[in-house]
């Protein structure tokens, strides 16, 4: 009998209204509101501290905005997590590197949600773990210890983590710092791949050159939403300009030179 692959449910993100104050009194998020378009790579756009890790922790629930809701396939939050909706793609300074374990431990922290409290894999845990590791190149380096590896393995480790984990919406933040061209062209390439099958992505990425060669949608952060739309419509110098405030037009010219370069 021929088995098929239920395809993946499209599923949106929805932000409504949100604004994060943290305990330094610190307004990181003001009246935040945006879609993530289902089945789309979505890239989240801003400067240093505008707010884009804050609008990724609001998204996985790992904070509670003061105000404003989010939504996930139309669910809310924590029931989303609860149905392993979400998978994260953390920033590498919210990692402790030196927690003593492997990458394939790490992978396989993306199945805990499917397990039960003795947290015993059952083999389809460790298939996928393995098929994982598989698809970010990082089987010849599952027993090594997270802090061994370089930024360009780490980050592929956690992306395998949340491949594990089977999320339909993936977050990313900042995937590719510190990664050399050839890591994240593969990145990319496997991001590809994941839209393909359906998945939501969204991406927040201070390589502004690449956006346009692989991003369906962009949106742009500072501390409030500032635009939002198609790459193409979206991503002009003139909104750049406004969320960047201030960055240098000759830098501008710059980062679409090199954009236009490598989609050609
Ligand atoms: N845990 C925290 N406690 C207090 N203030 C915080 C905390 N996390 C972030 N902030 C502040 O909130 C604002 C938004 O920070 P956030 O990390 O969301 O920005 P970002 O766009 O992700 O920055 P970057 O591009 O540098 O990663 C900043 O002013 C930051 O200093």
């Amino acid at each position: 009998m021929q088995t098929t692959v239920p395809p993946v449910p499209h599923l949106d993100i929805s932000v409504d209204n949100v604004s994060v104050t943290y305990n330094n009194a610190r307004l990181a998020l003001y009246n935040a509101s945006c879609t993530v378009e289902p089945g789309t790579i979505t890239a989240l756009v801003g400067p240093n501290g505008s707010g884009k890790s804050t609008l990724f922790k609001s998204i996985m629930g790992f904070l509670q905005p003061n105000q404003g809701r989010v939504r996930v396939g139309g669910l809310p939050v924590q029931k989303a997590q609860k149905r392993q909706l979400m998978a994260y793609v953390p920033q590498a300074d919210e990692v402790d590197w030196n927690f003593p374990v492997s990458v394939y431990d790490v992978v396989m922290m993306g199945r805990y949600g499917y397990m039960n409290l003795l947290r015993m894999p059952s083999q389809k845990d460790r298939r996928l773990v393995m098929s994982s590791l598989e698809r970010v190149g990082m089987v010849p380096y599952r027993d090594r210890q997270i802090g061994e590896l370089s930024g360009g393995q780490k980050k592929r480790a956690f992306l395998a983590r949340a491949l594990a984990q089977e999320g339909k919406v993936i977050l990313l933040d900042e995937p590719f710092t510190g990664v050399d061209v050839k890591t994240e062209k593969g990145m990319i390439d496997l991001l590809l791949q994941l839209r393909a099958e359906g998945h939501t992505i969204l991406i927040s990425t201070h390589d502004l050159a690449s956006i346009s060669t692989f991003c369906d949608r962009v949106i742009l952060l500072n501390r409030t939403i500032l635009a939002e739309g198609k790459t193409a419509d979206t991503f002009t110098k003139e909104n750049l300009e406004m969320t960047f405030g201030g960055l240098p037009i000759t830098k501008l010219k710059q980062v679409f030179d090199a954009a236009e370069v490598r989609a050609s």
